[in-house]
């Protein structure tokens, strides 16, 4: 991990309250897929190209994972993030503290709109019309949550909703408030996929897919791109690394779409690593969250700040290619 980041992360942990900290830090499970997440870049070494003979471009394929609840992180919660993330592609989950016109009026760079299809068709398209009139770009469909994951550290904290003052206010007016207004539900499907499409023209991606064979019906649905991700380990404790699944989804998609990926990023080889093994960007999501509330604004532009320069550097280093014969397992 980034030295940077880490100390970040100390800071965050010293000012949040311990329950909140849990609910950003934990995992599903034993926390297995949380730690192998990390522990999987620690497998990858790169061999660098030589006597390449060119300049870099500053490009910083990176977005903002979505996450929930930036306003547990700081008060001033998603309008911070938005505020540092520049023009890196902001992911705004559905479940924000803010509402997501304003998280697009206080951002400066693209936002897409995180969906859970909701079981009531009504509710997911006032949603998506929501997202549609604020601004953004492209929906994220978040299909690795049929039903919530068992989270033992917010059990033990008996944590199971938002503070009062806070909200998910995207859905406020249309289911309620809270976390447990927001549904899962495993009957959601590829038709659910479909019908989002027909509601509307903008790009929709699907977020947490780890099986090839899945992520070719999700071309064979028109997706716009797809994020290879486990949800930070906080959905199945027995899937692989988000990295490990990545490679084999990539050569499913065999470059008819993006494939992006997030889970376990902390530093800017491991950017490096992800794109290498063929991710078009790299998702961040907790250390977003600890720059937060670590230093509101300043902290997320900090993280992203410090990973792109870390980033170019060891882009540099490899002269200034990444590609999948570049990458070995550690003996
Ligand atoms: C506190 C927290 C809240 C999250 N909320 C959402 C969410 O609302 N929607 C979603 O699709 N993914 C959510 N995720 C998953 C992230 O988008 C992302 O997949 C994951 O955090 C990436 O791993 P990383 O935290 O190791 O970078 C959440 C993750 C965390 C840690
Ligand atoms: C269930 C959501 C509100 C947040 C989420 O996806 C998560 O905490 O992992």
């Amino acid at each position: 991990m980034n030295p940077l980041l880490a100390e970040l992360h100390d800071k965050a942990r010293a000012v949040l309250d311990p329950v909140h900290h849990d609910f950003f830090a934990g995992g599903v499970g034993d926390e297995v897929v949380l730690a192998e997440n990390e522990a999987a870049f620690r497998r990858l070494a790169l061999l660098p190209r030589v006597l390449r003979g060119k300049q870099i471009s500053g490009d910083f394929p990176v977005m903002i994972s979505p996450t929930a609840f930036h306003r547990l992180a700081h008060p001033d919660g998603e309008l911070a993030t938005a505020r540092a993330a520049g023009d890196a592609v902001l992911v705004s989950s559905m479940a924000s503290t803010v509402p997501i016109a304003d998280v697009v009026a206080a951002a400066s760079g693209p936002v897409w709109f995180q969906l859970y299809v909701q079981p009531d068709m009504d509710v997911t398209e006032a949603l998506v019309r929501r997202a549609e009139r604020a601004g953004c770009e492209a929906v994220v469909v978040t299909v690795d949550s049929p039903v919530f994951g068992r989270h033992r550290r917010d059990l033990a904290h008996g944590f199971h909703d938002l503070p009062a003052g806070l909200a998910a206010e995207n859905m406020r007016d249309l289911v309620g408030p809270g976390l447990r207004d927001i549904e899962m539900s495993p009957l959601v499907s590829w038709e659910h996929i479909g019908r989002v499409q027909e509601m509307t023209a903008l790009p929709l991606w699907v977020k947490g897919v780890l099986h090839p064979k899945d992520a070719i019906i999700a071309v064979r649905h028109g997706v716009a791109g797809i994020v290879v991700s486990n949800h930070g380990g906080r959905q199945l404790d027995l899937v692989p690394a988000a990295l490990d699944a990545l490679p084999a989804v990539v050569d499913a998609v065999a470059g008819r779409v993006p494939v992006a990926f997030d889970g376990g990023v902390r530093s800017g080889g491991d950017i490096a690593l992800a794109l290498a093994l063929g991710a078009s960007s790299a998702g961040i999501g907790r250390p977003v969250l600890w720059g937060l509330a670590a230093d509101g604004e300043q902290g997320v532009r900090r993280v992203l700040d410090v990973l792109r320069d870390e980033f170019l550097h060891v882009l540099t280093l490899c002269g200034g290619e990444l590609s999948r014969d570049m990458v070995v397992t550690r003996c």
